[in-house]
Parts: structure tokens; C-alpha cells; sequence
């Protein structure tokens, strides 16, 4: 176990990695794994749908969000408050302009997610095990913010290609309840 790789040595490399893919890959893949995402019975059953608002080479959430927003769900993404994130409801892409680190984020002035009965929320990261172990980009805002809230079902949507051989944890990590890639669900 001793030489599996670090968070930060992985997180390292598949940044590096994800950097150099295509746009006609991510478009095509993001495409899958959301036609996945979208079939599955907790997506169905929720309203309020927790997602983050792509930037980079991440998988792409920004037809995602407009099919929720058709499908007449609450749609809420992050915004950064110093180490903490709240997430706030949008109605359209207008709602956004770039925010801390340059992603896409909602204005104060909109409705913050509260713990409500249940919550069905995609969420990024850099790099995945089998385990379901996650890094993120280091910041560790999910984690903080999935510890308060324990009645949200988790689903992170990676590229086959950020899933990587068993990394190296801490006891802070929260797991996604669900994986799922352009290949598989898991
Ligand atoms: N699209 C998206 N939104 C998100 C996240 C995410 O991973 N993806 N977050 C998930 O937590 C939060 C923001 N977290 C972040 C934490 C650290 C850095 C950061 O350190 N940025 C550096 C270098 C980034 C890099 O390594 O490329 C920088 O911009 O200088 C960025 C975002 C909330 N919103
Ligand atoms: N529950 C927590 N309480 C306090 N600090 C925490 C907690 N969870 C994580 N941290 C802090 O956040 C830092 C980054 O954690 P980690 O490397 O797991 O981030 P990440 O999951 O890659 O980032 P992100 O969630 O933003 O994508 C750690 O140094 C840790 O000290």
C-alpha cells in the first residue's frame, strides 16, 4: 500500500493528461456519460439538482444544466466563499460570470441551497480509484461542504481517463456515491 501514489502526484498527472485532450472528446464523452446520468432513477426523482458549471478540459455540464432547467428543476451551482462553497440556484447561463479562479459563478443575490429532504448532485474532481476515492483540485470544498450535508446522493462524472489505479486517501475524503465514465457506472 506504502507505494501508492500520493493525492498530489496524481492529481499531477492526470491534469496533465487532461490538458492535452481534444474538444471533439470531451464534447462526444461529456454527451455519454450525461445520457447515463440523466437515465438513472435518483436524477428522475429529484428537483434540486446540484452541478458544477465546467471550465477547462472538465467533463462538460452545460447541456446538462440546460436539460434541467427544461425539465423545470432547481438548478444550483458552487460559489466560492473564502474555504467554504454555498450553492446557489440559476435560471440560464446569464446568471453567470467568472468568479474565484475564473469559473463560471452565480451572482450573491440568489436563492442558496438549504438541506432539504434529499438532493441529487454532480460533482468534478481530477482523479478517481475503484474504491471510489476522489482528488479534486486540492481546495477540498466538497469535502467540506458533503460533511454538513449528509442526505445529498453523489455522482461524479469523469473521463474514462481519470480513472486511475488505488491512490492514497485521507479520512476527510468523501466518496461519490456513484462513478460514472463514457464506459461504465460504478
Ligand atoms: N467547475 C468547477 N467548479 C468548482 C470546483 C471544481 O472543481 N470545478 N470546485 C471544486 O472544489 C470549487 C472550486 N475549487 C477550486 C479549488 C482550487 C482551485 C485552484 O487551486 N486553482 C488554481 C490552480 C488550478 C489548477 O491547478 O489548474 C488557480 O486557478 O490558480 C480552483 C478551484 C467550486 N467550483
Ligand atoms: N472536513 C474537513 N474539515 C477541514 N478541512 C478539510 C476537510 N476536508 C478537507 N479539508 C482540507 O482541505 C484540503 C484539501 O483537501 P483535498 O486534497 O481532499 O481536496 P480535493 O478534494 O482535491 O478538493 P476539492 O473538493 O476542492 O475538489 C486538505 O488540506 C484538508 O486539510
Amino acid at each position: 500500500m506504502s507505494d501508492n501514489m500520493t493525492k498530489h502526484e496524481i492529481r499531477k498527472e492526470i491534469k496533465a493528461k487532461r490538458a492535452m485532450l481534444g474538444e471533439a472528446y470531451i464534447k462526444n464523452n461529456s454527451a455519454a456519460i450525461f445520457k447515463k446520468i440523466k437515465e438513472m432513477p435518483e436524477f428522475k426523482k429529484n428537483h434540486d439538482i446540484l452541478v458544477y458549471v465546467s471550465y477547462n478540459n472538465e467533463v462538460d455540464t452545460h447541456d446538462f444544466i440546460n436539460d434541467c432547467i427544461s425539465l423545470d428543476k432547481n438548478v444550483y451551482v458552487p460559489k466560492v466563499y473564502g474555504k467554504d462553497m454555498k450553492f446557489i440556484k440559476i435560471n440560464s447561463f446569464h446568471d453567470l460570470t467568472p468568479g474565484a479562479y475564473g469559473i463560471p459563478e452565480p451572482d450573491d443575490d440568489g436563492t442558496v441551497w438549504e438541506d432539504s429532504d434529499e438532493a441529487f448532485m454532480v460533482m468534478p474532481g481530477m482523479a478517481f480509484d475503484l474504491s471510489h476515492h476522489r482528488a479534486g483540485y486540492g481546495g477540498g470544498f466538497y469535502d467540506r461542504f458533503l460533511k454538513d450535508h449528509n442526505n445529498i446522493f453523489t455522482v461524479a462524472a469523469a473521463f474514462e481517463m481519470q480513472i486511475t489505479k488505488e491512490f492514497e486517501t485521507d479520512e476527510f475524503d468523501i466518496c461519490p456515491d456513484i462513478i460514472v465514465t463514457q464506459d461504465r457506472v460504478f
